[in-house]
């Protein structure tokens, strides 16, 4: 067995993602040891419950003998909880979070820095719609994409503890990939925030339609729909945090969005089967396209990891 990355890593926010982090670092032995803190009390019993690592009963017992410092909490939290964290953890320790808005987590942590740490921002690109310590499972990251932004202007040590960090995202099976905040926040914007927006939307209206039809709508509803209620599940306090924290890319996407749909509305009311038929095959050779790339290069997993997947097993879901 090969050394652990880190000796002790520390897991602030307890949910789906910490829980996850805690969870792959121990079963494969990229850490020593795992401490854990959450700001809900019951979080942090039934964390202890299920034996997901050491609960403290404060973030600085959390923190202080850690080697890296993972924040899991909402992105709204971060600036708090970094200002918190900082004083009392180790010098030469790393600070990286798991935020999925780039922008306000860089400069929630960087507000924070003393010089005496290193502050690396990260995201994985995976998840489910679940939330709370029993959400998490080991294979979450498996050959999922992780995404560093790093601070600018770093010297040599703070380059060694990105790589250092790196090592450890790839312990846990992800694929990692460097980018500035705001680019991340623009692409993010597009694949994983506007169709959230999307999703929250039509499950509102159809709910509103219930009313009118008289359960019709969700009785008959199909496949698609369902595929809809699945990621409109997800965490409102999450989800508030992100549109309120990438509120220009967001926007920007929802125009250009807006747009298209127009078209396609004008389509169908005049009749327009020559659009709907391109527009619609367009999209469908996009997809082709992603999958058979993936295939190749091995980077698409459009199915999501699923917690009962064995990690050593190949349940990598193709589409
Ligand atoms: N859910 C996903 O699919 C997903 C994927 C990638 C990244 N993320 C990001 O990961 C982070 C956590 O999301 P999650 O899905 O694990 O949420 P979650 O709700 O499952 O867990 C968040 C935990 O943080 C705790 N918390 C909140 N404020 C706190 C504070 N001030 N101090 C300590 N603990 C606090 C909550 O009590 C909760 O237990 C978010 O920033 C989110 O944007 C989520
Ligand atoms: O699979 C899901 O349920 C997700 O929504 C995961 C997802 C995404 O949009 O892909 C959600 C938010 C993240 O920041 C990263 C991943």
């Amino acid at each position: 067995m090969t050394e652990p990355v880190f000796e002790q890593i520390a897991i602030i926010g307890a949910g789906l993602i910490g829980a996850s982090i805690a969870r792959a670092a121990i079963e494969y032995g990229v850490a020593g040891s795992v401490s854990l803190y959450d700001a809900d009390a019951d979080v942090r019993r039934r964390a202890a419950a299920i034996g997901l690592g050491d609960v403290a009963d404060t973030l600085k017992t959390a923190v202080e003998t850690s080697d890296c410092v993972f924040l899991c909490v909402p992105v709204g939290a971060l600036s708090a909880v970094a200002a918190n964290a900082v004083p009392a953890m180790k010098s030469g320790a790393i600070l990286t979070d798991v935020g999925s808005v780039k922008g306000q987590a860089s400069s929630a942590l960087a507000a924070a820095a003393d010089g005496r740490v290193h502050i690396i921002p990260g995201h994985p690109i995976a998840g489910t719609e679940q939330s709370g310590p029993e959400a998490g499972f080991a294979s979450l990251f498996r050959n999922a994409w992780h995404i560093l932004t790093p601070l600018e202007g770093g010297d040599e040590a703070y380059a060694a503890a990105v790589s250092q960090l790196e090592a450890f995202w790839c312990g846990l099976g992800a694929k990692v990939e460097t980018m500035d905040a705001a680019r991340h926040d623009r692409v993010l914007a597009i694949t994983s925030h506007l169709p959230h927006l999307i999703a929250f939307n039509i499950v509102s209206t159809a709910f509103d339609m219930e009313t009118v039809e008289e359960g019709e709508v969700v009785k008959y509803s199909a496949g698609g729909f369902r595929d809809f209620t699945r990621i409109a599940a997800s965490d409102p306090v999450m989800w508030r945090d992100v549109f309120l924290t990438n509120k220009d890319a967001v926007l920007e996407c929802l125009g250009r969005f807006s747009e298209d749909l127009a078209a396609l509305q004008r389509a169908i009311r005049w009749g327009d089967g020559e659009t709907l038929f391109k527009e619609f095959s367009r999209a469908r050779s996009i997809r082709k396209a992603i999958i058979d790339a993936g295939q190749d290069s091995g980077t698409v997993n459009f199915g999501r990891n699923q917690p009962e997947e064995s990690p050593e097993g190949d349940g990598d879901e193709a589409d």
